[in-house]
């Protein structure tokens, strides 16, 4: 009885001994993103972990956010067709994108501006894809240098590329892609002009953050994000020389930078130019998708941008049917915009995508826990992709085809 005693005491000191660990633990961001069990929750926790002005750069979209609500909902009028008595012991979820074996078919879209949700930016966000096994996206407004992301992570990347007035600064970041190791161009249409974000206006969004009280104010409410922000700061796109550069609206920077007069010209002149694979992102239309193709693009991202460009236009996942078709096996398709659950990405591939990108799913994990965010959010996708699979009855990912789904 007393040896009984005795160790029931000795378990009960080790438990109070162990128990702030277990606690801090707990109630640390990477404790709390392990706990979310979906996009969603993910998306809450990171609502509550950095400043309302940055969570909406991440969530927002541009004018009444149709088009955001629709990527979304669209993939509700896609529905399944289980097939029956299959086996699904094993489910696979492999394929090939441009040639190299991925271990899931999701990438990781381009995302600017991703150090203000969490100062490790995009190398958190390609570590966590190299562990995921796929690919990672560099946009041309990344908050960390090609060279960092490239020396933070053995993983496939693509670099992004926005098309600037200045050609000079072109010419040097094709020429640092290629020089770390970036394998594709993702050239990126839709941003002719920058969209109209109203939660950025409201919120007063500007590049680098202006210090206000309201600004203020919102840091003390956020102290974990303000230390980091505090010792790393990412109040600028890195690769652009815009720092020490004067506050303004991202629209107004984006405005003056970006060339609005980029054609099929400027497409055909990048695909002479850039020796590895051509991707383009943005396209919503079959005749473009057959232009693209004419054109020597390797892929095509069928995208809306999240929604953040062109408000009422249709969801991606309404546009991939008929570029799919018109394409055919000439170019890879992936698909992005809206994608917060295996089952979208089973539609996804079902109706013509190779893979899917995510760009919010991503933010929303580094806005929460940074590095253990950006897994936890490919963990959630990659194991509901699984239930899905075998429960749609098709173990292998890359066998999805048309007979899986019908669209309503
Ligand atoms: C905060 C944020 C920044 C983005 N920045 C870029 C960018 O720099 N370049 C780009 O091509 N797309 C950019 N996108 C669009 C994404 O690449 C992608 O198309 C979109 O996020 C897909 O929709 P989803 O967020 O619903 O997954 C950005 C998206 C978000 C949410
Ligand atoms: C307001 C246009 C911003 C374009 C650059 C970043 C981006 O693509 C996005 O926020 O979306």
């Amino acid at each position: 009885m007393n040896a009984l005693l005795d160790l029931a005491a000795r378990q009960l000191r080790a438990d109070l001994a162990a128990a702030p660990a277990r606690t801090r633990e707990r109630f640390s961001p990477e404790g709390r993103a392990a706990r979310c069990r979906t996009i969603a929750e993910l998306r809450a926790l990171a609502k509550r972990s950095v400043p309302k002005p940055i969570f909406d750069y991440a969530d927002g979209a541009a004018w009444d956010e149709v088009t955001a609500r629709r990527n979304l909902a669209a993939f509700e009028d896609v529905t399944l067709h289980p097939k029956a008595l299959t086996d699904v012991s094993a489910v696979d979820l492999r394929t090939t994108i441009l040639g190299g074996e991925v271990a899931l078919p999701i990438i990781a879209a381009p995302t600017g501006l991703t150090g203000l949700q969490h100062p490790d930016g995009e190398v958190a966000i390609a570590r966590a894809a190299h562990r995921a096994g796929t690919i990672t996206t560099v946009s041309t407004m990344a908050s960390c240098t090609l060279e960092e992301v490239a020396e933070a992570s053995a993983g496939r990347r693509w670099f992004q590329l926005y098309v600037m007035s200045d050609r000079g600064l072109v010419d040097e970041l094709l020429a640092r892609a290629t020089d770390n190791g970036y394998e594709a161009l993702v050239l990126t249409v839709d941003v002719q002009v920058a969209g109209v974000r109203e939660r950025d206006v409201r919120n007063g969004f500007s590049v680098p953050p202006r210090i206000s009280l309201r600004t203020l104010a919102q840091g003390v409410a956020h102290p974990r994000w303000s230390a980091g922000f505090v010792a790393n700061p990412r109040m600028v796109p890195a690769n652009l020389g815009w720092e020490g550069s004067a506050s303004a609206t991202l629209a107004a920077s984006v405005n003056k930078a970006f060339d609005p007069t980029v054609t099929w010209d400027d497409l055909a002149d990048l695909r002479s130019r850039w020796k590895g694979p051509v991707i383009v992102k943005g396209v919503m239309r079959a005749d473009d998708a057959q232009r693209c193709v004419e054109h020597g693009a390797d892929a095509l991202v069928v995208s809306n941008h999240g929604g953040r460009q062109l408000d009422g236009a249709a969801a991606s996942i309404e546009a991939l049917p008929a570029i799919a078709d018109a394409v055919g096996d000439r170019a890879e398709l992936y698909l992005d915009s809206g994608i917060r659950r295996g089952t979208d990405i089973v539609k996804a591939l079902a109706l013509g995508a190779r893979a899917v990108m995510i760009g919010r799913a991503l933010m929303y994990g580094i806005g929460a826990a940074g590095e253990a965010g950006a897994r936890r959010a490919f963990g959630i996708l990659d194991a509901e992709l699984r239930v899905a699979l075998a429960l749609a009855g098709y173990p292998r990912a890359a066998d999805l085809g048309m007979d899986a789904v019908s669209v309503r």
